[in-house]
């Protein structure tokens, strides 16, 4: 066994030098100021991060603190030399979480610090305390109004006659029906939570759901044992008081505790603090004049991460809208979103492949050594929607655009080496925000092949030899098609000690003896994932598994499948920014047979096809390879131009399918438009104004395309595998349920059966057409359902030893 020769051989030199934990090591270029790291994990974010300045230049140092007040850190401030300008700037940061630690200042500044401090703390303390005040209230006044419908009821039993509801005209749906209760899917996972904004004062759910929020997740939810809590109010509000007069400015509670996300804009702060104002919500008595106008705007947070909240980086090849091929960069730009929306602290780190306009060189420089060379790093860092993203730049990066895999084998490789081994130091190097995020309480995801050595690289050079050892590593699959393959003798370009080999060793009846980059992070990682339920299960069959079942089988303790989601924020009809120009248009729900019709009809104009309202457009977008299955379409081709269709193909990759493309415009001119070539426009817009999606892959781990098709009305046919047969439910003519249709069989004769009953619905039973898209664009797609599934994995890798 791999482990075991592991376990027995002495452990190898560390390659890349570690970092010793709680050393003054890093400097930013730009500030040059040494950043110490708790030495033991939080138990939250961030939790006991100290930094120590020492100010020299006032308005540097100003800045410098509202990165880090932003942070949520503490500062301990150290005075150089005390004149009126570094006090200003000084007061200018607001400076509730500074601390002592006057080296050389005079007192008259440090007074006038410690003052503004306490009022700024006490300020902030006040509008927290509001805010928790408005929430007991809302607790209060709900629990009464449950209640009173208990008793109502009640009533409605014993007196039918006097009916208390029906003169408020209220149903039993009214009542428990404006928190959609947990959705169950079909494998039985709890799907959403849904408010009804205009209804929540009179649901019982939203009741609980309030209530919770103040709550710590073990306090329980009978009417006595929320009285428990309201008794309980004065002994917290003391302490939090208490907090307040301790001389040395010790942040509050509520600060420390709380998940804080480092300054960006306005707005991200203002959401910052409902996390902290809400995570953190005690009540407490108040006098009077401590009273303060609750700000609504705290009040409508999403939920937290709450005590799960930790450090998360997401590594991989590629991130949309930056740089992208495929589906992996629209997971790695979204999914860390929707984390950090949770109140985890996100970064993303990708390679720099373009001049990317909103990312600023941080001012970091490392050196790695790659086959033997030695490679220069730098940094650049963009915050954006709550997220990190750091990009590392290297001229084997540069300039590649969309590229992203060109090249030979070695050079991808070589390129994937030196990515992984910057990567797993970044939380080390790159300070954003002002603070770099350390290895405590913090989990890497990596994603696929690419950057499988990531928790290989974590071991190897790091917790093997006692470091980093709170740090932990998922590996995510999203296609186990790419493995990173080479022959035994690739081991060399990795750089690890010799006893590693063995995690990178597979023999199998398509590569024979070879190295296996992908297996060695499958067997490394702490937990993987992968993107469906469905192919979860296909990767443990020798078919689906393509040589790595065998592995995944034995690792199917730390193995579990997540349905990818989408960004509802880019692929939204309602909003869509590619349908604002050229006839195009945005719609919604209520809009759709106007918009999907307007926007069909500027789609044809583009496409220069005939204008006509009654013809069935049918798209297919994506890779063209032997996955996405365009060859059946291919295959069916003398069938669908005998449909009065219109047929819109948009894809590049293989030479022979992209020739193919070209060949049937060329061929079927009056319906048939085949784009070769990458355009996310085209993408958007084809999606919005065609009427029915083609997915006939051969295997999909997920699919993202059949995912943003039904957010836009557009009707699935999908072949039924993977991700596909979980999102795309067959409709059922007699139930009028279902999303689509799903065929069993990767075979165009299936292909050609699916789409003759599709094309029948779309002509002849137009009100169950509707019924299609409609249930398509009412689902709930968003990454915030899969956030939370990740969230428990996170955890689970936190906890794993
Ligand atoms: N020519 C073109 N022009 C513009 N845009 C194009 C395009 N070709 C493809 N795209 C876009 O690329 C993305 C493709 O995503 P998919 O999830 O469908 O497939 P992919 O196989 O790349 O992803 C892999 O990873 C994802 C994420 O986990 C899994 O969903 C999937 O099953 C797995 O194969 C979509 O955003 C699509 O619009």
């Amino acid at each position: 066994m791999a482990s075991s020769s592991l376990l027995s051989s002495p452990p190898p030199a560390p390659l890349c030098p570690p970092l010793p934990r709680g050393a003054p090591t890093l400097l930013s270029a730009a500030n040059r100021q040494p950043l110490l790291y708790s030495t033991r994990p939080p138990p939250l974010a961030r939790a006991n991060i100290q930094t120590r300045l020492h100010c020299g230049d006032a308005n540097a140092s100003a800045c410098n603190m509202r990165f880090l007040r932003a942070g949520g850190c503490k500062l301990l401030v150290g005075l150089s030399s005390s004149n009126r300008e570094r006090g200003e700037a000084l007061r200018a940061v607001g400076g509730s979480n500074l601390d002592e630690g006057q080296e050389e200042g005079s007192d008259e500044d440090v007074e006038d610090i410690t003052d503004d401090a306490l009022r700024a703390t006490i300020r902030k303390s006040k509008k927290v305390l509001a805010v928790q005040r408005k929430l007991l209230q809302q607790i209060v006044e709900r629990r009464e109004l449950v209640s009173s419908i208990k008793d109502s009821v009640v009533n409605t039993e014993q007196e039918p006659v006097s009916n208390s509801w029906s003169n408020n005209s209220l149903s039993d749906a009214d009542v428990g029906g404006s928190f959609s209760n947990l959705n169950i899917d079909s494998t039985g996972a709890e799907r959403h939570r849904t408010y009804n904004s205009n209804n929540t004062g009179s649901s019982a759910d939203s009741f609980t759901q309030s209530a919770e929020v103040g709550r710590s997740e073990s306090q329980p939810t009978t009417s006595s044992e929320e009285s428990f809590y309201v008794e309980e109010e004065p002994k917290d509000g003391l302490e939090v008081l208490g907090l307040l007069n301790e001389v040395d400015l010790e942040i509050p509670q509520s600060e420390i505790m709380a998940p804080v996300l480092p300054e960006a804009s306005e707005s991200s702060n203002v959401k910052d603090e409902k996390h902290e104002d809400l995570a953190e919500a005690k009540v407490v008595g108040l006098s009077e004049e401590q009273e303060v106008a609750p700000d609504e705007e705290y009040l409508d947070s999403p939920p937290l991460a709450g005590a799960n909240v930790m450090n998360v980086i997401v590594a991989a090849a590629e991130c949309a809208p930056w740089s992208k091929t495929g589906g992996l960069g629209d997971v790695v730009g979204a999914l860390p979103k929707a984390l950090a929306r949770r109140g985890h602290r996100v970064m993303v780190v990708a390679p720099r492949y373009g001049n990317y306009a909103e990312a600023q060189e941080v001012g970091v420089r490392k050196r790695y050594k790659v086959d033997g060379q030695d490679m220069e790093v730098t940094y650049f860092h963009a915050y954006i929607d709550g997220v990190d993203f750091v990009f590392l730049d290297s001229p084997v990066f540069r300039h590649i655009g969309n590229d992203i895999y060109v090249g030979k084998r070695t050079d991808i490789l070589k390129r994937m080496v030196l990515f992984c081994k910057a990567a797993v130091e970044v939380c080390f190097l790159v300070p954003c925000g002002g603070v770099c995020y350390g290895d405590g309480n913090l989990v890497f995801v990596a994603n696929d092949w690419h950057t499988a050595l990531l928790p290989v690289y974590l071991k190897a050079y790091y917790r093997d030899h006692g470091l980093m050892i709170y740090a932990r590593s998922v590996l995510v699959i999203h296609n186990i098609a790419y493995q990173g393959r080479g022959p035994e003798d690739d081991f060399v370009f990795v750089d690890l000690p010799s006893n590693y080999m063995d995690l990178f060793k597979l023999c199998d009846p398509v590569g024979g003896d070879h190295f296996n980059i992908f297996a060695a992070g499958l067997k490394t990682a702490d937990r993987v994932v992968t993107v469906s339920h469905g192919y979860s299960w296909e990767l443990k069959t020798p078919e689906g598994g393509w040589g790595l079942h065998g592995i995944i089988n034995e690792l199917d303790w730390k193995f579990q499948g997540i349905v990818n989601g989408i960004d509802t924020k880019d692929w939204n009809p309602k909003s869509d920014v590619h349908l604002k120009s050229d006839g195009y248009t945005n719609y919604s729900l209520e809009t759709l047979q106007s918009g999907k019709a307007q926007c069909k009809a500027a789609l044809q104009q583009e496409l220069g096809l005939p204008v006509r309202d009654n013809i069935p457009v049918l798209a297919f977008i994506g890779r063209l390879d032997h996955q996405k299955g365009v060859d059946l379409i291919a295959e069916a081709m003398h069938w669908i131009v005998g449909q009065d269709v219109q047929l819109v193909l948009l894809g590049t990759g293989r030479p022979d399918l992209e020739e193919m493309l070209k060949n049937f415009q060329r061929q079927h001119g009056d319906n048939v438009r085949g784009w070769v070539g990458f355009s996310v426009k085209m993408a958007h817009r084809i999606t919005a104004g065609a009427d029915v999606l083609l997915m006939p892959s051969r295997f999909e781990p997920c699919g993202l395309n059949q995912l943003y098709a039904m957010m836009y009305g557009t009707v699935p046919v999908v072949h039924a595998v993977g991700g596909l047969r979980d999102t795309v439910h067959q409709f059922d003519p007699y139930g009028e349920t279902g999303l689509g249709w799903a065929f069993e069989r990767a075979e165009a004769n299936r292909l050609i059966d699916a789409l003759g009953n599709c094309l029948r619905t779309y002509r002849t039973y137009k009100s169950s057409w509707e019924g299609l898209q409609k249930r398509g664009m009412m689902q709930d797609l968003s990454w915030d359902n899969a956030a939370h599934r990740y969230e428990e994995i996170l955890v689970a890798a936190k906890y794993q030893w």
